[in-house]
């Protein structure tokens, strides 16, 4: 499924070039391009509708865009996936290590583990996202950000190279979303694992992006925090006046009203 650029990149766990998508006969994204470095978290930021699933899709690889080429990790160094909106059953006779459980690729560690091996896998899966003191709760009757934790073992268990995020952050709590942030900067210090992850809103994630890309009109802005989250970039991109707002330590982006109705 990987497809290979003709010079590999050791700087680089995933390179997407020139994608362009068209779905129902509509442009969703144009010509964009992405770099993930080894251990960076990188931010797909944008409004409903921007293309940030459209994207995550193309860069697993089911989506085939309409044009462009993507450089993914081979098989055997993998990638986590966390889609969005999971909904787990709440009467499903699934316990919390059963779903981190199904994450384990037994080709990737190479299989066969013994049973406690798989015990002690999953177990330290768990350990690492924070979630191991409700390991044998049912999933359906955690709470949503403790859900997320076990989304994010099952991502890691096989112990990818890349983990792609869908707005891991949504339907959380503030206090639980940071909690999630802040994971999420752990995870890829301890590993080394590269993060994508999505987001309608840029404030909770920025202080742990290396780079970002932020979507509008199917453009994107790239690069690092510093080079994109300006007035003048975002400004361009949503072809309006947009205004980056530096408020009780975080930052915040909002479209410029004053500017636009005067
Ligand atoms: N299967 C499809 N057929 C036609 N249009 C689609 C399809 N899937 C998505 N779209 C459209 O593509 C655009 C981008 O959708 P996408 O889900 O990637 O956005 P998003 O940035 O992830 O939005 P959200 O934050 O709401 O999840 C939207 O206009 C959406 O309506």
């Amino acid at each position: 499924m990987s497809e290979d650029f003709p010079h590999r990149d050791p700087d680089v766990v995933l390179r997407a070039r020139g994608i362009a998508v068209r779905l129902g006969g509509a442009p969703v994204l144009e010509d964009v391009d992405l770099d993930v470095p080894p251990g960076a978290i990188v931010g797909l930021i944008g409004a409903n509708g921007a293309g940030k699933t459209t994207l995550l899709r193309v860069l697993l690889g089911i989506l085939r865009p309409h044009s462009g080429r993507v450089h993914r990790p081979d098989r055997r160094a993998g990638i986590g996936y966390v889609p969005q909106k999971i909904s787990l059953d709440p009467h499903a006779p699934l316990r919390a290590r059963d779903v981190v459980m199904l994450g384990l690729d037994g080709a990737r560690l190479g299989i066969p583990l013994g049973r406690g091996r798989l015990r002690g896998v999953v177990d330290e899966a768990l350990a690492r996202v924070g979630a191991t003191g409700f390991a044998d709760a049912r999933v359906g009757e955690l709470s949503g950000g403790q859900q997320q934790r076990v989304l994010l073992a099952h991502a890691i268990v096989s112990r990818p190279a890349l983990l792609l995020l869908d707005e891991p952050l949504a339907s959380l709590d503030p206090v639980s979303a940071r909690d999630v942030v802040v994971l999420l900067d752990e995870l890829r210090r301890q590993s080394g694992v590269a993060i994508v992850v999505t987001a309608h809103d840029l404030t909770l994630l920025l202080p742990v992006l290396d780079r970002v890309a932020y979507l509008a009109g199917g453009r994107a802005a790239v690069g690092t925090p510093a080079e994109v989250v300006r007035d003048d970039v975002l400004s361009e991109l949503y072809r309006r006046p947009m205004r980056v707002i530096e408020a009780a330590g975080r930052t915040f982006v909002v479209a410029d009203e004053g500017v636009t109705n005067a």
